[in-house]
């Protein structure tokens, strides 16, 4: 069963706890997204972990360089699931994943900013990450012309578990699925939303119903 995953890009631990504690019924993994992690501190992590230890916390750390360094850093503070740039060095990748292995948990390689994301979503692939997230990021996703579907076109011939991150919203998640990959990441489209907790569960059930 593919998951979802809410990427919250709010600023505060408390407006993150406050969305969080609304969809939790509805979600697989709770990604508190760099700038959240920039403006509070890895504590965030922890306090996300404390109140949803039933959850998968995902801290969006976009490391580049220090892998081992850092991934330990967010594990220790309680995260499942650390990201790193899958633009950096293939050592900084094996150290984050070797960080990862000594506590169980695991990596999420984000291909914002490559050129040829599938090409070093197999590459990271063999490295050991848990999945690749082919991302479109916030300033990508604003540039006229942008279109999810390049990232769905991906997904679809990745071969490698992927999950899909870059305006993933109630009318192309079905899409995101089908296209193979295992984890939907929805941020604006839940936390933006007048009701996230039924935004939420709307993009659970069209996940589900693949
Ligand atoms: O990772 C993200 C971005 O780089 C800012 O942290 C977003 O969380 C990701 O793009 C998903 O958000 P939406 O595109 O709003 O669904």
């Amino acid at each position: 069963m593919a998951k979802l995953q809410v990427a919250i890009d709010l600023l505060t631990t408390k407006d993150a706890l406050a969305l969080a504690a609304k969809i939790a019924p509805y979600i697989d993994i709770i990604e508190l997204g760099t700038p959240l992690i920039k403006n509070e501190g890895i504590a965030v992590v922890t306090a996300m972990k404390q109140a949803h230890p039933d959850k998968l916390v995902f801290a969006d750390l976009k490391t580049m360089d220090a892998g081992e360094l850092e991934a330990d850093i967010a594990f220790k503070a309680g995260a499942d699931l650390v990201t790193v740039l899958g633009a950096a060095g293939d050592a900084t990748i094996a150290g984050a994943i070797k960080a990862a292995k000594a506590h169980g948990k695991g990596i999420v390689v984000d291909t914002i900013g490559v050129a040829d994301r599938v090409k070093r979503a197999q590459e990271v692939t063999k490295l050991g990450a848990e999945f690749v997230e082919l991302h479109a990021g916030l300033d990508e996703q604003w540039t006229e012309g942008y279109s999810i579907q390049v990232l769905i076109d991906e997904a679809a011939r990745a071969g490698v578990p992927v999950s899909i991150a870059g305006g993933v919203n109630i009318n192309n998640v079905t899409a995101v699925i089908k296209a193979g990959a295992i984890v939907a990441v929805a941020g604006a489209a839940i936390y933006g939303a007048e009701d996230p907790a039924a935004a939420a569960k709307a993009l659970r059930e069209a996940i589900d119903a693949v």
